[in-house]
């Protein structure tokens, strides 16, 4: 059977926070779709709506109005046990501080996610093999904080990759990092997704990270705009 082509599909997504009396309009009808195999970059200023967003792809939060799928299910009106398990089986995700268990070594951090569905046994091959995917074979048994920056992203890499998501959502997953590492960091997406033919969706305000990506969406104040559509950056004829 040949899977579906669209991985995420959006329709006329919103987001609406009530603090106090007015309503925060976070994210206004947004409706985009994310083909199989692609890698999109979220850009947009300071609070456009960016990590909520991402926060809707990854099922930790849900939509005021409009409609989510991802991988054809329709999350939309999901209970949290239900997301819990989606995000278990379709989604990794890795974040700007890396959120590595400090008191577990580089090897427990991967094996954790698959503690819900098969053996220690077999968890702790699985999670080795990733690690070696990330180029950490030599570090199964290092902590967090043995580890440099750029290493402990890989352990979360690894850790977002070992249950074989259909897509890889990350929120600035270089801010934390040097320019090269970061780079590099940026290199293993591309070789993971060429091994794995996934779906990668990256967070970012640094045009160079956005540049790695397919195509960019960007968010301003909650909606789409196209980047060319921006301020200029110099005057014509000046
Ligand atoms: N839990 C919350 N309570 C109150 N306001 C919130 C909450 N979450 C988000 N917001 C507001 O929603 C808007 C969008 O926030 P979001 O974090 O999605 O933006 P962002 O584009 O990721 O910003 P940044 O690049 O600074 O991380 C902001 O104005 C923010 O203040």
């Amino acid at each position: 059977m040949v899977k579906n082509a669209i991985l995420i599909q959006a329709s006329h997504l919103s987001r609406t926070l009530t603090l106090g009396s007015e309503p925060l309009h976070v994210l206004k009808d947004l409706s985009f779709e994310v083909r199989r195999g692609e890698w999109v970059s979220l850009t947009g200023p300071s609070g456009s709506g960016k990590s909520t967003l991402l926060g809707l792809l990854a099922g930790i939060d849900t939509p005021t109005s409009g409609n989510l799928a991802i991988d054809g299910v329709d999350i939309t009106h999901m209970s949290e046990h239900q997301l819990a398990r989606i995000r278990n089986e379709k989604i990794g995700i890795v974040f700007q501080s890396f959120n590595l268990i400090p008191t577990l070594t580089a090897q427990e951090n991967v094996e954790m996610p698959l503690y819900i569905r098969t053996s220690a046994g077999d968890a702790q091959k699985q999670a080795r093999i990733m690690l070696q995917e990330v180029g950490l074979g030599d570090r199964l048994n290092h902590r967090p904080h043995q580890l440099s920056g750029g290493q402990q992203q890989r352990v979360a890499i690894a850790r977002a990759l070992v249950t074989k998501p259909a897509v890889l959502l990350a929120d600035e997953p270089t801010g934390n990092l040097d320019t090269d590492t970061g780079d590099q960091v940026l290199e293993l997406f591309a070789e993971l997704r060429a091994l794995f033919g996934l779906t990668i969706v990256v967070v970012t305000h640094d045009q160079q990270v956005a540049d790695y990506a397919d195509r960019t969406l960007h968010l301003v104040d909650g909606e789409f705009v196209r980047s060319m559509d921006e301020a200029p950056k110099y005057k014509a004829g000046a």
